[in-house]
This record gives structure tokens, C-alpha cells and sequence, in this order.
């Protein structure tokens, strides 16, 4: 391939210098790859490939408009290719091409709306704090790190920040375990960026560079953090985003006072994507009322990562409160803030040295809109009180005015998007630029009125002046006057009805115009270039604005949302106490006429077994539950008549995930490790919400799993849980362990037919209503009809076991509520022996053995009855 000669040569030498996955290069208008490349990108993004031919053979080739490289490029980084571009520049003799940049998922710059994305790195160290991380968006410059004390610990932060590139250090890197997780778990692209960048000498002393000494001494991170966080500004100098310049602060990060919320949990409760992966129907699509694409960030990040700190909600509840009491002055904030754009962009955009006078112009409009915002807030005694007037006074609002009135003397009202042409800006602001543009008007004038000048000095007719490319300014005579032009006039070209001409002083003007358009074409783009310099130097003051007009916008939309939903404000607190009066699920209230529903869980009863009909509402009442732990953890209202809330230190679920199988795991291995995962993580100060655990695997196994869950939960963890089961043999927990109670969605049934109420009531359901599900899902009349003959014999054995006596046709083995076990058939000689064939309908039979395989004559009643349930199941689906 290396034979290849010009352009195509060019491409593969450049592909060899760098470890990209890809190479985009400049041609012209275009972007080109070639070879495997071109293929690649037409596999991917279904691009046409063509032929190039070079050096007697030929190469794919495959090219997209300069204009639309980025959208490509996002598609590529988002399939987990890492880009390199080449950029095409004019050199003495023709033009040169050199790598500019490599994108990778983490130093992408958006150029459109898109959630903060973070570039993570974890260093494994040694001591105390043996982990680091450091997190950086490079959209919008922050930059956190953080110690972490385990493996656990630093998983746990990576799921809050849910990058979407992760640089693992060189001790992660062999770390099987770690990084195992960090490919299973998080859904990022690993990059192995090179092992000296995270030597830890080097790595402080990249750092102590890029924030100063002073800022980063008083971080008081460890050692590992600092590596991380040098590789990272590493990584991003490297891949030449030109990022670095917007990274202007760095924060320690103490993860104790965000709520873990991993990834599992972020899709099971639907907050930012629903389970089928769009936005619709999501938390955060039906909460959003935000005016700005930073207002909408912001929100969402608050979703994904509550608060735990008593006094950081209350200052938000605060607002919101004070917010949502005053519609009017709430409508005049969010008309102040709809004319804001997005600062922190504009600021990154500027110090990339991208921005343009328009650019620069947004800037000054959204400066305007903070004191805009002051006035409003002021104007309203209550919000004038509540902490958001502190937060409007957070940035240097003085230096901010500074600032924008800079930019109000310099730029033109309406300034071309291009900046070397001139027109930037405003008469006044540069005494040269003033003589050039004065200079250049009197000029024209000249030009303008040189016509009738010429008519009246020397008596001509039909003379106009005007210019154009070849000929540049000219007189123009008509014919019948041509011949009595002055001597002077020197022509330069005849056409039919007149001729051209032009003079030594009309010479010197055009000459003297051209050169006023090329020196103000150069002064202004130089002035531009100090202004927008003016404003990256004040990046820092952008992100702070930009900051608080975010949050302001975010705590407006809790507002707005709370008020046109009848939302509550909880009563918050750090004890263990959470009772909701009734509450409704956040999503389904907007769609469905809701039944309110009370939970309440405390010290003496903290684990909650919800059993009820299928389709009753059990899914839904959990995740109301965490769904109004989580708001009231953002400082939201909450959808209640009534509530007060503990705080929770994290929210743990675990409900069917059937999208996994996708990925080659089986539905009962993905459940398991969600299981261990809450296991291991969860504390006493969390919420656990298990829907169904144990139901991928046979029924024994199922029970068993989800007892000894249950115990470890209630014994060990000692979590605040919500455990949604169809194992009635599990309402049998409450009996011995002190903190478990029942409460069941209760149903209806009447001559056979069952209504849903959607209350929830203490204690257990009585019946499952499986069957009647299973009726309504169309199972064939024969299965329903046994599986009704089945749980009846059930019934009567569980009523005869609970006597102490033995049914007439015993079970292989008895679930013993008392003890948590298994216990073998009653009746030694009883065990094994069935039925016999002619009572099973030959119906039934037929689908048992045809779908299943089982052989209905050793399978015992319980497993029948779970296998018909299962089918229910995937009639459902
Ligand atoms: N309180 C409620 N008020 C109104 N509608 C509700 C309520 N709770 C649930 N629903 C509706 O009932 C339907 C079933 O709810 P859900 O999925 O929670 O049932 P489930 O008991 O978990 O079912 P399964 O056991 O089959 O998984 C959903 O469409 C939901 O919108």
C-alpha cells in the first residue's frame, strides 16, 4: 500500500505516524480516507467509495464536504473509532498537509447542544488513598479529581460521571479485575495513553502548569488523582482539540456528598432515556421546562447526580419555593433568560480562537441578561430573600459590565460572520480604523460625484464611473461624445456605444481605495483578534455567568414544573424516616389518571415485600418511590400530597433487563450481577428497589436466591427496600425478620373478572391473578385451564403441609416458610410418583412437551405452573 504515490502516498505515510484509528485528510473541499480507511467509513456511515487510482493500482476512496466533517466525525467517535485530522495549508510552493488533531470520544469538541461529556482517567496508587480520578469536559472546561478508597470506590465514581473515555493508568491497566468492570460497566471507550504521562513527578508538574501551584496545593488530593489528572491534560495537548486553553479550574470532587446512582439504575428509572433509548417520556424530557441549552444540562446533571448534602437541597427547595410562588416575575425570568446563549461555549469557542464577531456579539447580549436577571429577582421581595439573589451575585458581575461594555464599543451592530472583510466594528472605537473608514468614504464620495464633475468640467455627456474586475475603475463616455474627451483621458477599452477611460488621478484613488479596504481588511482582523483574545482571558468570568444563568434556568424549570403539577416540597432530614402521602410516579401521572399511593419505611420497618396481580402497578410503586427520593435529592418538589424524606446516600435497582441479551449474556447471569453489585455497594443509608429478582432461573433456585438476598439485605445492609416479587413463599420473610413487612397492590375479582385498583394496602396478596393474565394474553384455553387445576392441588397441599400432614400427591419438595429451606417430599415414598398420563388433558400435553420439552410426567406441580407463568411472560413482551 506504502507504494502508492501523491495523494493517496501522502495519506498512508501520514496514517503511519499516528496510532488514530482512522485519518481524515484535507483535499481540497473535501475530506478524504483512503484504503481500509475508506472502507471502514463506508461500512459505518455509508459513505460511496470510489476508486483512486495511484502508481499503477487502485485505492477506495471515499470523501465528506469540509463543512459536514463534524457530524462524521461525532458518528465515528460515537462507534468507538479514534480520528486523526490532517489539515491542508499553503506553503511557498503549493501546499503541505500535517496532523492537526485527533478526536476521540472525550476531547470531541460539540459544536451543537450535548450533555457535558467527560474524559476520565483512574491511577491506581498506594497508601491511603489508593485510587485517583480525574474527570474533565472538555465543552465546557471543568475539571474535577478525586480520591477514591477502593476499587468499588472508584467504580462508583465513574458511574456518576459516566464518561466517554476512559484512560486507564498503567497499574489499571493490568488490574483485570477493575478494569473488567470498567468494560462491563461503563459505557466508554478505553484509550491506553502512554504510561510516562502518568509518572507522578511529571503528571504534578503538568498540572501545577496548567492551574498554578497555589490552586492545585490546596486541592488536597492524592498522588494517584494528580497522575490522573495530569495524563488527562496530556492526552488533550496530544490529541491538539486545543481544549487545554479553556481548562481554567480545577475542583477536588468528594463523591460522599453525591447519591450513587449507577448506570443500571439511570436506565431502569428512565431519567435521562427511556427503556427503548430515546429521550421521550424520559425524567428529564418531562420535567424540562428550561429556556437555555445550558439551563437543560444543568438539570440533567442534577438528575444524574442528587445531592446528598442536607443544606445544598435546602438552599435549591428554597428557590424553587420562592420561584414557584411567583409566576409572574418566574414568566419575566425565563423571557429574560431566553435570550441567552450558551457561555460557557462561546467562551471555549473564543479561546480556541474560533469565535467570530457574531460569536463575540452573543457574549455581549448574554452578559446583558445577568443584570437583567439581578433586576428581576429584585423586584420580588421573596425571591429578593431567597438564595437565588446570592447566586445571581456569584460571578464578578462588575467585571462582567466591564466586559460587555468592551464589546458594546467595539462591535457593529450587525457584524458579518466572516472577519477579514471588515464591517466588525463601530465608528469611535480606533482612531486609524475611524481615519481609514473616514478616509475611504471621502473617496467614494469623490468617486460618486466624479461623473458630473467630469459632464460640467469639460462638457461631456452620457458619462457614468464605475468598476469592474479587469478593468478596475473606469470613466465611461458614450460613443457620440467619446471623441471630445479632454487630453488627458487615457483610454482603455472600446465597446459598441462608448468607450473607457481613465485618468492619472482616477488611477491614484482606486489605487488609494485599495490600499484603505487591504489596510482596514487587516487592521480590523488584528483588533478582532485582540478582542477576542480580551474576551478568552475572561473564560473563567463566561463559565461563571454562564454558570448561574444555567442554574437559575434549572431551578426556574423545578419551579414551573412543581407549580403546574400540584408537587410538594418534602420535608427533608438525614434519620431514616421516608413517608410519602400520596405519592404518583412523575412520568405515568402525565399520561394516565393516577391512583396516589403512601409508602412508609422506617426504623421498624424497612423492607417492604410488594406482591400483587400481575400488571397491578408493583413496578410502578417502586420506582414512583425512588423516582421521589431522586427528585427530592435535586431539590425538586415531588409529585405527593405529603412527604418527608431521609436522605438516601444511593439509589440501587435491579428490574428485568431483557436488552442485555443483546450482548450475549443470559437475562439470569445480567440479574446476578446486578444483584451482587447492590449487595456489595449498598449501605444503610440507601434505597433499594429489586423488581423480580430470581425469576430467571428455575423456581427453586429463584426462591432461594431472593430469601438469602432478602436476609443479607435486611440483616447485613440493612437498606431501605422495595422488594416486587411474584414468590408468594416470600411473604413468609415478614414472620422472622423484625424490619419486613407486606403490602400488596390490591385487585378486585368478581365472577372471574379482575379489575386493577392500584392501591397499595398492607400485607400480602392473596392470589397472583398469573393465571387470569395468562388468560387475557391468549394462552391456549387447555394450559390456563390445567394451570387453574395445578394451583388449586397447590393450594391444598400448602393448607395440608401448614396442618403438619402429608397431601395425597406430594410435590418433589416443600418450601418451608419458617425455616427459609427446602424441605423433600412429606411423604418418604410419596416423592416422584405422578399423576398419571390420562389425567393430564392430552391438549395440554402437547404444548407443555412441544414448546418446552418437559416432561409433564416427572416435572412436579410448581415448576408446571412457574413455566406458564414464564410464557405469560413472553406473551407480554
Ligand atoms: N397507581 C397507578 N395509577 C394508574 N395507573 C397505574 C398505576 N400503577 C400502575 N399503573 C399502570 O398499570 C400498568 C402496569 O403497571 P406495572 O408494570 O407497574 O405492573 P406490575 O405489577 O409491575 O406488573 P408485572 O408484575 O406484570 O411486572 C402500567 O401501564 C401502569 O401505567
Amino acid at each position: 500500500m506504502t507504494e502508492a504515490t501523491g495523494i493517496v502516498g501522502e495519506f498512508f505515510s501520514l496514517k503511519e505516524s499516528t496510532d488514530a484509528d482512522l485519518l481524515a485528510m484535507q483535499c481540497g473541499d473535501f475530506y478524504e480516507f483512503f484504503g481500509e480507511d475508506a472502507e471502514t467509513v463506508s461500512d459505518e456511515l455509508d459513505l460511496k467509495v470510489s476508486q483512486k487510482s495511484s502508481h499503477g493500482s487502485s485505492y477506495p476512496m471515499a470523501g465528506v464536504p469540509l463543512a459536514d466533517l463534524t457530524p462524521y466525525l461525532k458518528a465515528l467517535v460515537e462507534r468507538g473509532y479514534r480520528v486523526a485530522v490532517a489539515d491542508q495549508y499553503e506553503t511557498d510552493d503549493g501546499h503541505a498537509r500535517e496532523i492537526v488533531r485527533v478526536v476521540t470520544p472525550g476531547t470531541l469538541l460539540e459544536t451543537t447542544d450535548a450533555d457535558a461529556q467527560y474524559l476520565a482517567a483512574v491511577v491506581e496508587g498506594s497508601g491511603s488513598d489508593p485510587y485517583g480520578l480525574a474527570f474533565a469536559d472538555v465543552t465546557t472546561g471543568r475539571f474535577l479529581v478525586t480520591d477514591a478508597a477502593d476499587a468499588d470506590d472508584a467504580l462508583t465514581e465513574l458511574y456518576r460521571f459516566d464518561p466517554v473515555e476512559v484512560l486507564p493508568g498503567p497499574e489499571t491497566r493490568t488490574d483485570d479485575d477493575l478494569l473488567g468492570l470498567i468494560r462491563e460497566r461503563i459505557d466508554a471507550a478505553l484509550t491506553l495513553h502512554e504510561t510516562e504521562s502518568f509518572a507522578p513527578k511529571r503528571a504534578a508538574h503538568t498540572v501545577r502548569e496548567q492551574f498554578g501551584r497555589e490552586t492545585v496545593d490546596r486541592l488536597s488530593v492524592g498522588e494517584p488523582a494528580l497522575s490522573a489528572a495530569g495524563a488527562i491534560l496530556d492526552y488533550v495537548e496530544e490529541t491538539g482539540t486545543g481544549v487545554l486553553a479553556s481548562m481554567t479550574r480545577i475542583q477536588a470532587h468528594h463523591g460522599d456528598d453525591h447519591v450513587t446512582l449507577d448506570a443500571t439504575t439511570q436506565r431502569n428509572l428512565e431519567i435521562t432515556e427511556t427503556m427503548h433509548g430515546d429521550g421521550d417520556g424520559s425524567l428529564f424530557e418531562t420535567i424540562d421546562h428550561t429556556e437555555t441549552s445550558a439551563g437543560g444540562r444543568r438539570l440533567k446533571e442534577w438528575l444524574q447526580r442528587p445531592r446528598r448534602s442536607l443544606s445544598v437541597l435546602e438552599r435549591r427547595q428554597e428557590s424553587v419555593a420562592a420561584l414557584a410562588g411567583a409566576p409572574l416575575v418566574r414568566d419575566e425570568i425565563q423571557d429574560v433568560l431566553s435570550e441567552a446563549y450558551d457561555l460557557a461555549r462561546l467562551a471555549s469557542k473564543a479561546t480556541h480562537g474560533s469565535a467570530d464577531a457574531r460569536d463575540l456579539l452573543s457574549v455581549q447580549d448574554t452578559l446583558g441578561v445577568l443584570p437583567d436577571l439581578a433586576e428581576a429577582i429584585d423586584s420580588n421581595p421573596e425571591l429578593a430573600a431567597s438564595p437565588l439573589a446570592a447566586i445571581v451575585d456569584q460571578p464578578d458581575r462588575e467585571a462582567a459590565r466591564d466586559l460587555r461594555e468592551t464589546l458594546a464599543d467595539a462591535l457593529a451592530e450587525e457584524p458579518p460572520s466572516t472577519v477579514t472583510q471588515g464591517g466588525l466594528f463601530q465608528y469611535g472605537y480606533d482612531e486609524e480604523l475611524d481615519g481609514l473608514i473616514e478616509r475611504h468614504d471621502e473617496v467614494i464620495e469623490w468617486l460618486e460625484t466624479l461623473a458630473d464633475r467630469e459632464k460640467r468640467q469639460h462638457g461631456l455627456s452620457h458619462v457614468t464611473v464605475d468598476r469592474n474586475k479587469t478593468d478596475g475603475y473606469y470613466i465611461q463616455v458614450g460613443k457620440s461624445a467619446a471623441d471630445g474627451v479632454p487630453d488627458h483621458y487615457e483610454q482603455i477599452k472600446t465597446l459598441k456605444n462608448s468607450k473607457r477611460f481613465t485618468t492619472d488621478e482616477l488611477e491614484d484613488r482606486e489605487r488609494e481605495i485599495l490600499r484603505l479596504e487591504e489596510r482596514r481588511g487587516d487592521l480590523e482582523y488584528e483588533l478582532f483578534e485582540d478582542l477576542r483574545e480580551e474576551v478568552a482571558v475572561h473564560a473563567e468570568l463566561l463559565q461563571d455567568v454562564g454558570r448561574t444563568l444555567a442554574t437559575v434556568d434549572a431551578l426556574a424549570s423545578l419551579a414551573t414544573h412543581a407549580a403546574e403539577n400540584r408537587w410538594v416540597k418534602p420535608d427533608l432530614h438525614g434519620g431514616d424516616r421516608l413517608e410519602i402521602e400520596q405519592g404518583r410516579h412523575p412520568v405515568v401521572e402525565q399520561t394516565t389518571e393516577f391512583v396516589p399511593n403512601d409508602v412508609q419505611l422506617d426504623e421498624e420497618r424497612g423492607f417492604l415485600v410488594v406482591t400483587g396481580p400481575n400488571m397491578s402497578g408493583k413496578s410502578t410503586y417502586m420506582r414512583q418511590v425512588a423516582c421521589i427520593v431522586l427528585l427530592a435529592q435535586v431539590g425538586s418538589f415531588v409529585p405527593a400530597r405529603e412527604a418527608e424524606i431521609g436522605l438516601v446516600d444511593g439509589i440501587f435497582t435491579r428490574v428485568g433487563a431483557l436488552d442485555e441479551l443483546a450482548q450475549g449474556r443470559s437475562t439470569f447471569m445480567v440479574e446476578m450481577s446486578e444483584l451482587s453489585n447492590i449487595l456489595h455497594t449498598a449501605t444503610e443509608e440507601s434505597l433499594v428497589i429489586l423488581d423480580e429478582v430470581g425469576r430467571g432461573t428455575a423456581t427453586y433456585d429463584g426462591i432461594s436466591i431472593a430469601w438469602a438476598a432478602t436476609e443479607y439485605l435486611h440483616n447485613e445492609v440493612q437498606a431501605k427496600t422495595l422488594f416486587a416479587t411474584h414468590y408468594h413463599e416470600l411473604t413468609g420473610l415478614a414472620e422472622n425478620l423484625p424490619r419486613v413487612a407486606n403490602v400488596h397492590v390490591a385487585a378486585d375479582e368478581r365472577d372471574g373478572d379482575v379489575t386493577f385498583l392500584r392501591t397499595v394496602r398492607d400485607g400480602p396478596t392473596d392470589r397472583s391473578y398469573g393465571i387470569h393474565v395468562a388468560d387475557l394474553a391468549g394462552v391456549p384455553e387447555p394450559v390456563v385451564d390445567r394451570s387453574r387445576d395445578v394451583l388449586e392441588r397447590l393450594r391444598e397441599e400448602k393448607a395440608i403441609e401448614a396442618k403438619g400432614g402429608a397431601s395425597s400427591e406430594p410435590v418433589q419438595a416443600v418450601f418451608d416458610v419458617s425455616s427459609g429451606q427446602f424441605r423433600g417430599p412429606a411423604s418418604a415414598d410419596g416423592g416422584g410418583s405422578r399423576e398419571d398420563d390420562e389425567s393430564i388433558d392430552p391438549e395440554t400435553k402437547a404444548v407443555l412437551e412441544e414448546l418446552e420439552g418437559i416432561d409433564v410426567n416427572t416435572t412436579p406441580p410448581v415448576e408446571l405452573l412457574s413455566k406458564v407463568q414464564e410464557w405469560q411472560a413472553q406473551l407480554r413482551e
